[in-house]
């Protein structure tokens, strides 16, 4: 396993590597925990050689965010990779992939909108942005996501098809299922940044949804399911609810009732000094 911080020796360890055989790309930040490994496994099935991009992009991150606190550990990172099988990890400096004088922005209109992009103005800029100059800079076959991060899914889908992008075009993004914890807490690197009697907390997440989903399935108004699943937030030791939506899950298009198409849940609330983000299926109508 091969590990380069700079362009040009990313674009040969690439071309050898597109020598004897197709290229999967998992793009992180870093902090690697299970879910991340879930996404290389998956990629070893869908290509011959897996590349792993760790950068903590700044352009994703609000004035007011944990940018400086994300956790950086590329050497723990890089043990947890090896024995993997990866091939090669892409960890530019901020200066690499943002080099002085940038003034590129890329802005999916439409998915990108309401949910985390209402919450984190200009996010989803900084992830198409830095998605798109992944793509071009390691020429994936494949590339996978994880579903945890339902809209970002969307957003990079939307914007390899408007944009062309044939590596990877938008049915070569992969979206892989939420890995969980035990009780059922979606894995996040953010979930480091709780006490242990938050993280016990936390698990109100996806137990409320479950129960909301469960409302909404049994014919519940929607809106009187959504209330209930904010109070079991709020009761359950979290500090506020940024939002709680039924979407469809293909556009996003907000549902204020059951529909016979495929739903989401989508729920971003805030514990201690994280802001946890889930998401799961409703059954349609
Ligand atoms: N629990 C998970 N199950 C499946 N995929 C996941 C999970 N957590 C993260 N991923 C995916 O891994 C990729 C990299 O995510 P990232 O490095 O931001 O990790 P993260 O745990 O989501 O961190 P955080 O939520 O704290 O930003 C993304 O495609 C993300 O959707
Ligand atoms: C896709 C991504 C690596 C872009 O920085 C990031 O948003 C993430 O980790 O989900
Ligand atoms: N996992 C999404 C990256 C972010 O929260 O900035």
């Amino acid at each position: 396993m091969q590990t380069v911080h700079s362009l040009d020796p990313l674009r040969r360890a690439v071309a050898t590597l597109r020598e004897t055989g197709t290229v999967a790309l998992v793009p992180t930040m870093g902090a690697l925990h299970e879910g991340h490994l879930t996404l290389v496994r998956e990629a070893r099935k869908h290509a011959d050689h897996v590349v792993v991009s760790i950068f903590v992009n700044p352009l994703q991150f609000g004035a007011n965010e944990d940018l400086d606190a994300y956790p950086r550990q590329l050497e723990r990172d890089s043990a947890l990779l090896e024995p993997e099988g990866v091939a090669l990890i892409w960890a530019p400096t901020v200066e690499a992939m943002y080099p002085q004088g940038f003034a590129t922005n890329i802005s999916v209109t439409g998915v990108s909108e309401g949910l985390c992009g209402a919450a984190r103005p200009g996010h989803f800029d900084g992830v198409a942005t830095v998605v798109c100059k992944l793509f071009h800079q390691v020429l994936p076959d494949v590339a996978l996501f994880g579903e945890k991060d339902w809209q970002q899914l969307a957003v990079i889908r939307r914007m390899a098809r408007d944009l062309d992008l044939t590596q990877p075009h938008a049915d070569a993004i992969i979206g892989v299922e939420t890995v969980r914890e035990t009780d059922g807490l979606a894995r996040s690197s953010r979930n480091a940044y709780l006490t242990a009697e938050q993280r016990a907390a936390a698990v109100t997440l996806p137990t409320a949804m479950k129960a909301a989903i469960a409302a909404i399935e049994s014919d519940t108004r929607v809106a009187d399911a959504l209330a209930d699943l904010e109070k079991a937030l709020l009761s359950g030791g979290f500090a506020s609810l940024d939002y709680a939506e039924l979407r469809d899950a293909d556009d996003l298009a907000l549902l204020d009732a059951r529909s016979d198409r495929s739903m989401r849940l989508l729920v971003a609330a805030r514990i201690g000094k994280a802001r946890l983000i889930d998401n799961m299926a409703v059954a349609p109508r």
